[in-house]
């Protein structure tokens, strides 16, 4: 038979999509698991990982033949519980992940018994994580796994069949897993779900292929164009955590961004209300005509600033000013979340030209920035580090001032 299901579009984790930035063009993807290193150790008494599934392996095939399954651990992370709905070779290759082969990897997630918001409800937006406690930049937020990984090859064009598949996804799951799921935002009436993917699921590469997940706890996060928090998905772990990327008062909302803030204004309100039928009203989209267009005019320099440092050939207008440059649009735009990838940048510009001083230091602020961006810039860590190690035998020292 077929699998019949619309596809979802997703809050994208994928870096040359919808990242807020696409720096890592010109580095080389280094370590993905940076993003949750520093959660603190707490003992607690964990249950024995188990990479069986616990049902039998639904499938179905689309026209090409090729099959997808649904693989339910309802042990995953101790006894949450977690549904895949993908290929044979991809259930086969998740065993070896850090999350099915790691003793002890989700003792701290999913732990929600004294987090630093508390959920509102706000009319028009529905619920929203609000903090009631002082967060500083860099501090987590919310850490947790999927209940649900589904193949974006497994949705088709059409609905019915697929939709039984997806069920299945959630009915064998444990009972309180299913009541966390259900409990998750639809903003469109229709399969349940289905609706809920489409609503809350993070998109990403996965194994090679496209994936959307879904982060039952991070799905509660409401969107702003100049958001005080930055998401991390780590691959092998399965954890996905969002930390503070400046510093957030009591009472205030913790927000994401669910798109690539470096588009017009025009342009993110359309994407939002066409994926997520909202009209945005964050402080930056409802400010006045002249500060929007200020906004607009800034985000176009910040692109063009991008490709210039990214572009190493003899033409390349990129300078140490020019990172310089680029790392105060990034303030004054209230981009935190960007500031490792600036840094990144200056610290290549200064070491192209040989100031290894200016070049380490940047490369300590951008590592510094690590854990506040996003997964594409957290691929630069290993690249910074290669750098203080040896600025003078790193690839970009000396790479622009050779050219003359
Ligand atoms: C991932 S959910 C966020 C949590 C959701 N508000 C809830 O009640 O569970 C995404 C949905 O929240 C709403 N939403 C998110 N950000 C919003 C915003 N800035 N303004 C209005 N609605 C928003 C939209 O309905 C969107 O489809």
């Amino acid at each position: 038979g077929h699998v019949e299901v619309e596809v979802p579009t997703g809050i994208s984790n994928d870096p040359t999509e919808s990242n807020l930035l696409n720096a890592s063009q010109i580095v080389r993807p280094g370590g993905l698991d940076e993003g949750v290193e520093k959660i603190p150790k707490v003992k607690k008494p964990r249950k024995k990982l188990s990479t069986r599934w616990t049902t039998k392996p639904s499938c179905v095939s689309d026209d090409s033949g090729q099959e997808f399954c649904v693989y339910t651990n309802s042990n995953f992370a101790n006894g949450r519980g977690i549904s895949f709905f993908t290929t044979e070779e991809i259930s086969e290759s998740v065993k070896d992940l850090a999350a099915f082969s790691e003793e002890g990897v989700h003792d701290e997630v999913n732990v929600f018994s004294d987090p630093p918001w508390e959920v509102r409800n706000i009319p028009g937006r529905g619920n929203g994580l609000f903090a009631t406690r002082k967060l500083e930049r860099g501090d987590l937020i919310i850490a947790d796994t999927p209940l649900g990984v589904y193949n974006s090859d497994a949705f088709f064009a059409d609905y019915g069949l697929g939709y039984q598949y997806l069920r299945k996804t959630y009915d064998q799951l444990p009972e309180e897993s299913r009541v966390i799921l259900m409990s998750t935002a639809a903003h469109s009436p229709g399969d349940p779900i289905m609706e809920r993917i489409n609503t809350n699921a993070f998109a990403g590469e996965f194994e090679g292929q496209n994936h959307f997940f879904l982060y039952p706890e991070t799905a509660l996060m409401n969107h702003d164009c100049r958001p005080n928090s930055m998401y991390y998905h780590n691959t092998s772990s399965l954890i996905h955590s969002a930390h503070a990327s400046r510093t957030i008062n009591p009472g205030e909302e913790i927000t994401i961004t669910y798109i690539n803030l470096l588009q017009s204004g025009t342009e993110r309100q359309e994407i939002l209300k066409m994926m997520w039928g909202f009209d945005c009203t964050c402080e930056l989209c409802s400010g006045s005509e002249l500060s929007k267009a200020r906004s607009d005019m800034n985000i176009e320099k910040i692109v063009q600033y991008h490709k210039d440092l990214a572009d190493w050939t003899s033409s390349s207008p990129a300078s140490p000013q020019l990172a310089e440059h680029l790392l105060e649009l990034y303030n004054k735009e209230h981009l935190y979340a960007a500031l490792g990838t600036g840094h990144m940048f200056a610290s290549l510009a200064f070491n192209a030209v040989g100031n290894v001083d200016m070049a380490f230091q940047h490369a300590e602020k951008a590592l510094e920035a690590g854990m506040v961006s996003s997964g594409s810039v957290i691929d630069d860590v290993e690249e910074m580090k290669t750098l203080m190690k040896g600025p003078k035998v790193h690839w970009s020292f000396m790479a622009r001032a050779r050219m003359g």
